[in-house]
């Protein structure tokens, strides 16, 4: 199931020369960014199935007995009950069980930044943590990770091989007429190596109670009253894409949730199974084209993509910088087309100078001493003679040489009311009589997706020190003038604890 369009790759063939001779950097680039933006939406986010528990088994390989399951009973958890799905014995829509089983449930929570809410204006479902319940229903029968992976998990686009993930059992929840519901929400990162949630249907009687999930513009919704008496059915996808479940007008929805994360390492570890056939994607080939165009590229500075997806992310994932290893879907793909064609990629926070750019500027009118702006040759020639018109207009960023911890106010009291970004991370030693190495530098960027625009929620990765609440630094960058670090704070279905998540900036030197 290939997600993204294909066409031969212009490198290495008999045509490339023709290529070469008419080189058009400016129209290579403008397809390039087309096709990306082209293409993420072509990428899968989420995908779902189902299982029917009363077809012939001779004729489909779906099928499977019912579901056991057996839960802890009682004030101290002493008794334990087991109920069936589908309930074989009565097949209504409130069996003695079910009921007994709601008895036994707690009401829901989620998160709010670090905070566990009930709040039933926002989700009301009844719930059972895995420590008081187990079940014989595995989603590695009917091959359902199989294809959570092939959607999901895809490692090598051209012979659509895949990458391994493992899921782990979390919690049941069920969600009854007349108003269980959850409104929009993330599913809060257990760790970074998660990188998607999985919810199986449990067979139960009920109408409503459609899943939601959306992803920039677009959305997925599984609607599984239809089917909720004969068949176990499923959806897969992205945790940090934001999804819903709808009202449930009748009967009980009763569902176990898996969280999915990566068996060892991602798939950005996978290079050299990629391989060559990364070339087989049309934006690769081009990218591959404008490789050569080296005065062009030159003037664009870095190339750079800001991730589609949001990356948990916590302080010892910066201390390993390992962010790289969970990038998911076309972020995988750009990454590993940069790494192909560019010996220099990393996967960074960026914050944008322009704010403090401009107030420089204002002070000082005739100081333009930009550090990396490139030159501005109109009619020069690269290496191999081909001239080359000035790139678009690219902006000034201040580029993460790595991972770090956030600023928080206080560090920057010294500083003056504006601190220039390239001073982040500044600090003297008194004993060695040094100052350590700035975090970040100013770098001049060409975004091949969306220009990051100033105050975006969704530009840069920040990291977080354990403990910090999200909001205290939200509201100092939110409001700073000059940055725009960016925590992703949204409802999660947990409390915030550890992991949070955020885009990164991929960033690529070419020349
Ligand atoms: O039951 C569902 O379909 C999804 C539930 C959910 O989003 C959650 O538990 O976080
Ligand atoms: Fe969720």
């Amino acid at each position: 199931m290939p997600r993204l369009k294909r066409t031969r790759p212009p490198m290495g063939t008999p045509n490339s020369k023709r290529r070469i001779q008419n080189p058009d950097p400016d129209g290579l680039l403008r397809s390039i960014k087309d096709m990306l933006t082209h293409d993420s939406s072509e990428v899968l986010f989420s995908v779902g199935g189902k299982i029917n528990l009363t077809s012939d088994p001779d004729t489909t390989h779906e099928k499977r007995d019912p579901v056991t399951f057996r839960w802890d009973s009682g004030p101290h958890g002493s008794h334990v009950k087991k109920i069936s799905f589908p309930d074989v014995e009565t097949q209504v829509a409130v069996t003695d069980s079910l009921a007994h089983l709601l008895k036994d449930c707690e009401p829901a929570s989620f998160g709010r930044g670090n905070q566990e809410v009930i709040d039933e204006g926002y989700r009301q479902a009844s719930t059972l943590d895995i420590q008081k319940f187990s079940s014989d229903y595995s989603p590695y029968d009917n091959r359902v990770m199989e294809k959570v992976s092939q959607a999901l998990a895809f490692r090598d686009v051209a012979d659509n091989s895949h990458r391994g993930l493992r899921a782990e059992l979390y919690k049941m929840n069920i969600y009854s007429a007349p108003s269980g519901m959850f409104k929009a929400h993330v599913d809060t990162p257990r760790s970074e190596h998660q990188m998607g949630s999985l919810v199986v249907c449990l067979p139960t009687p009920h109408e409503g109670g459609e899943l939601t999930i959306r992803r920039q513009g677009r959305q997925n919704v599984y609607s599984w009253g239809p089917l909720s008496t004969s068949h176990i059915q499923w959806a897969a996808f992205y945790s940090d894409e934001e999804h819903e479940v709808g009202k449930v007008t009748k009967g009980h929805r009763v569902t176990l949730t898996y969280n999915l994360y990566w068996v060892s390492y991602g798939p950005a570890s996978m290079e050299s199974l990629i391989g060559e056939d990364l070339g087989l994607l049309s934006w690769v080939a081009k990218l591959d084209e404008l490789t050569k165009c080296k005065v062009y590229l030159k003037n664009l500075g870095r190339l750079g993509f800001h991730t589609i997806q949001h990356y948990p992310h916590s302080a010892s994932a910066a201390a390993r910088g390992n962010i790289e290893e969970q990038l998911k879907g076309l972020d995988m793909l750009v990454f590993q087309a940069f790494k192909r064609l560019s010996g220099n990629v990393r996967v960074t926070a960026v914050v944008d100078g322009t704010a403090y750019e401009e107030k420089c500027r204002y002070q000082e009118r005739d100081s333009s001493s930009d550090q990396d702006t490139g030159n501005d040759s109109k009619e020069s020639k690269d290496s191999e003679g081909f001239s080359s018109e000035s790139p678009p207009d690219t902006g000034k960023y201040y580029v993460g040489k790595g991972l770090h911890s956030p600023f928080l106010e206080d560090q920057l009291a010294d500083e003056e009311e504006w601190p220039s970004p390239g001073q982040f991370g500044k600090r003297y030693d008194f004993q060695q009589r040094t100052w350590s190495e700035a975090w970040y530098s100013g770098k001049k960027v060409t975004w091949l997706n969306r220009e990051p625009i100033y105050g975006s929620k969704e530009f840069a990765m920040a990291t977080i020190v354990v403990g910090i609440h999200p909001a205290k630094l939200w509201g100092f960058f939110g409001s700073g003038e000059f940055s725009m670090l960016t925590i992703h704070v949204q409802t999660g279905n947990e409390p915030t604890t550890q992991a949070y998540y955020s885009t990164a900036a991929i960033i690529a030197e070419f020349v």
